[in-house]
Formats: C-alpha cells, structure tokens, sequence
C-alpha cells in the first residue's frame, strides 16, 4: 500500500523522508526568512504579473489543502521578470494554515496562513515535466495577516460549502487572483522546492513582503474544510504546513532595501 503523505503524527512533514529522500536535500522549502539577513539585490527586477480571468476554472478539495485551478494552454495568465527569465503561467493557487491564528504559514515571516501562486516555465512542454527542473517552477507566496475582513477572499471562501471533503471540486469561473496580491509587490527570493510531497527542488520562490489580511472568522472558514472524504471520521483541514528547512548556505536575496 502506497504511503499517504499527510500533517498527522504518523505521515507528517517529519515523515516524508521515508519516502521521499528528497527532503533532506540541499535546497528545501520552506524556510525562516530573516529580513535583516537578506542581501539588496539591485539587479532584481519587479514583477511582472498578467492574469485573465477566463483562465480561472475549478476549485478542489484535493486532501491537503484546497486548490484553484487554471486552463494553461496559452500564455493568457502568466509572470514575467522579478528573479526569473522567460514566461512562466499560472497553474494553480492554493493556501496553508494554521489551527489556531498565530501559526499556518509555511516560510516564517509567521502568520496564520500563506498563499501560494503556482506558476511553470514554459520553456518546458507541461507542469508536470517543468516540476522535475531546477529552474521548472515559480511560487509567488503571500502571507495572510490577521485584521479585517478581506472580501477578496470571500469570494474563494464562499465556495467552500461544495468542496468540504477529500475529493470533492466545483466549477469557479472568472476569479481573477491578483486581487489577492498585497499592494506591494517588494519580494525575498531564493532557490527552494515544492513544500508538499514530492518536494522536487524545482522552484523560485518569489515571497512577498507585503502580507494581505484575513479577519478570524474568515480563518474560521479555511478550518471547516476536511481532510477525509465523505463518509469517513471528520479530520479538519488544519496545520497543513511544512516548518521551516535548513538554508543549507543558500543566498536569501531582497528585491527592496
Ligand atoms: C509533479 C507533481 C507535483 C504535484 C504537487 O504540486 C505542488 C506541490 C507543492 C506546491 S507548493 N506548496 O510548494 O507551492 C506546489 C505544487
Ligand atoms: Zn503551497
């Protein structure tokens, strides 16, 4: 029987390198970001994002987080710039989070949920291959912070009484996320991996300084989701995170001074 990856004591992030070997290895996500530790990079360029959002289609519960996710055959939805070279287009967005408000992100600015923007080099004919390259992917993070309401996000958590369990997805057309992008787009970027299993050390992270918020009751909504599928013992959807992994030496650079 294949290992079912997950965050619970038994198959969680301390688990994985059973079989995944791959997560003691050299450029692992995510990671402490220490601001005062990243170095200015001059030469870093702003990013450059361009989404349509006709490309938006469905939203599923997929059993360790909900995702968003986009048609890629055309560069209609794309990122541009900032620390990569070529096009990249959007694949799919999705969030972590935590149980309770003062833990969920995945790299520690800390917070109680972080957003990920899931983009692939289109120098590579699909997702799938692109994510076994060392220059594949590019994950534009963003950190939610607890305050107001945010009613961009409404729109996303409003969808969530149709995919409650493991499994389940529904039609979401025409969202466009770049209204969950912070106002400003001042970036950390270093070379990491996937967060989840396989954990394929694919990816730029692009992490945004500039959290957007997410009100309690709002949190209170990403917790009603479940891991497990209907009919099975209820497990919410909670602290479906990776903690943070070591640097390993690698260069955190910052596109703002
Ligand atoms: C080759 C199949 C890969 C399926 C998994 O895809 C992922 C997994 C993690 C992330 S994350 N948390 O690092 O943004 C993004 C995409
Ligand atoms: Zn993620």
């Amino acid at each position: 029987i294949t290992m079912s990856w997950g965050y619970a004591p038994h198959n969680g992030p301390d688990k994985w390198a059973d079989n995944f070997p791959i997560a003691n290895g050299p450029r692992q996500s995510p990671i402490d970001i220490v601001p005062g530790q990243a170095s200015y990079d001059p030469g870093l360029k702003p990013l450059n994002i361009n989404y349509d959002p006709s490309t938006c289609m469905d939203i599923l519960n997929n059993g360790h987080s909900f995702q968003v996710t986009f048609t890629d055959d055309t560069d209609s939805s794309t990122l541009r710039d900032g620390p990569i070279s070529g096009v990249y287009r959007l694949k799919q967005f999705h969030f972590h989070w935590g149980a309770s408000d003062d833990r969920g992100s995945e790299h520690t600015v800390a917070g109680p949920a972080e957003l990920h923007l899931v983009h692939w080099n289109t120098k590579y004919p699909s997702f799938g291959d692109a994510a076994s390259k060392p220059d594949g992917l590019a994950v534009v993070g963003v950190f939610l912070k607890a305050g107001d309401d945010n009613p961009n996000l409404q729109k996303v958590l409003d969808s969530f009484s149709a995919i409650k369990t493991k499994g389940k997805q529904t039609s979401f057309p025409g969202f466009d996320p770049s209204i969950l992008l912070p106002g400003s787009l001042d970036y950390w970027t270093y070379d990491g991996s996937l967060t989840t299993p396989p954990l394929l050390e694919s990816v730029t992270w692009i992490v945004c300084k500039e959290p957007i918020s997410v009100s309690s009751g709002q949190m209170s909504q990403f917790r009603s989701l479940l891991f497990t599928p209907e009919g099975e013992a209820e497990c919410c959807m909670v602290d479906n995170y990776r903690p943070p992994q070591p640097l390993k030496g690698r260069p955190v650079r910052a596109s703002f001074q």
